[in-house]
């Protein structure tokens, strides 16, 4: 619970002179709401819904029912909505100690913990109703799970507990996909699982160069994430390995047939520019660099993603 007490190092509330606990009862209920929308990480939850929306499309020849596409969007997207809440409830103290995210909701009063909770549990509870009535219940079971490994498993478990976070925490942000394809298919196969590698194997390449350029912040909200643990020359090398490995898992949709030669063309392309920038940051490393290989991951799965989309539809029939 935040009091009184302002928290060393955190920003000043949104209100000067008021307590943050004081200031959160006193905010209208439409500035309450846009919190809680910036809670959910609307950003970083886009590319989640938008892998979700490729493994619904993949799953079918043709064209997914609307009516499910929709309902699963929504359900997937109202649920890592809550799961990203959660993450900032529980992660409030953490938040207000790192320039990052001492701006968050929670850390500048702008809401409360308990609103905050109540909000997300009607959110998520609403996605997982959506999911099962208007889904099925092998993607509602499947979402809340990665609900739980996110939430829980991920924030309260693993986050302070070991540098290997991330990879484990990892395969909660690598589902979305193979959620997708479960929801149009009602089960789950080898080419979800290649999706979900896919996003399981790029998540440390994503964090980590993020983490060496922030750890500073890491370090002084007491989070072991790697670069603090054990440096910033040993992460980058790791972060080497893992886009190496991504390279392999990137042509499994060829491989398995999932994919042409429109999608190999491009991933051959955006492997290369991970390859060559994470590389260079293993070389030389400088947090300008790092910087611009964490905006090159997120390129690099958004263009991964949108080649398997144009693959696809360039191979329906009536396509040229
Ligand atoms: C557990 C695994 C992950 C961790 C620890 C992680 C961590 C982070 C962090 C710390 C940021 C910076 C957010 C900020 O500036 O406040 C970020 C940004 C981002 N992440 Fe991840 N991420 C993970 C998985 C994913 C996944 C699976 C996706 C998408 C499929 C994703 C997409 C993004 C995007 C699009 C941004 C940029 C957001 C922006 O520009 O504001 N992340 N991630
Ligand atoms: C359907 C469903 C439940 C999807 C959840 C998907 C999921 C696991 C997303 C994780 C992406 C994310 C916001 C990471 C931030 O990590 P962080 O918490 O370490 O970052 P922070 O320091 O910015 O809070």
């Amino acid at each position: 619970m935040l009091t009184a007490t302002p928290t060393p190092g955190a920003p000043a509330p949104s209100r000067p002179g008021l307590p943050v606990a004081t200031l959160a009862r006193t905010q209208p209920l439409s500035l309450k709401l846009a919190a809680f929308w910036r809670e959910c990480k609307p950003r970083v939850n886009s590319l989640i819904v938008f892998t979700a929306m490729i493994g619904m499309v993949l799953a079918t020849p043709t064209l997914p029912s609307l009516g499910r596409f929709v309902a699963a969007s929504l359900g997937i997207a109202l649920v890592a909505g809550a799961a990203a809440a959660i993450n900032c409830l529980v992660e409030r103290h953490i938040d207000a100690r790192m320039a990052r995210t001492r701006g968050r909701p929670l850390v500048r009063g702008e809401i409360s913990a308990v609103e905050t909770l109540t909000l997300a549990t009607l959110v998520g509870g609403t996605g997982l109703t959506v999911l099962h009535l208007w889904v099925n219940d092998l993607t509602m079971w499947l979402t809340l799970a990665t609900f739980l490994g996110y939430a829980v498993i991920y924030t309260v478990i693993l986050k302070p507990a070991t540098p290997m976070n991330i990879v484990i925490g990892g395969a909660s942000g690598a589902m979305p996909p193979l959620l997708g394809w479960a929801a149009i298919t009602g089960q789950v196969g080898a080419e979800a699982l290649a999706l979900f590698l896919i996003v399981f194997t790029w998540t440390p390449p994503h964090f980590w160069p993020l983490a060496c350029y922030r750890r500073d912040d890491y370090a002084r909200a007491g989070l072991p994430m790697l670069p603090v643990t054990h440096g910033v020359a040993h992460t980058c090398t790791q972060s080497l390995v893992y886009v190496i490995a991504l390279c392999g898992v990137s042509l499994l949709p060829v491989a398995i047939g999932m994919a042409g030669g429109l999608y190999l063309a491009a991933v051959l392309a955006l492997d290369a520019l991970f390859l060559a920038r994470t590389w260079q940051l293993w070389r030389a490393y400088s947090d300008a660099l790092a910087r611009k290989v964490f905006r090159t991951s997120i390129v690099y799965l958004f263009g991964l993603f949108a080649a398997l989309l144009a693959d696809h539809f360039l191979g329906l029939p009536g396509a040229v």
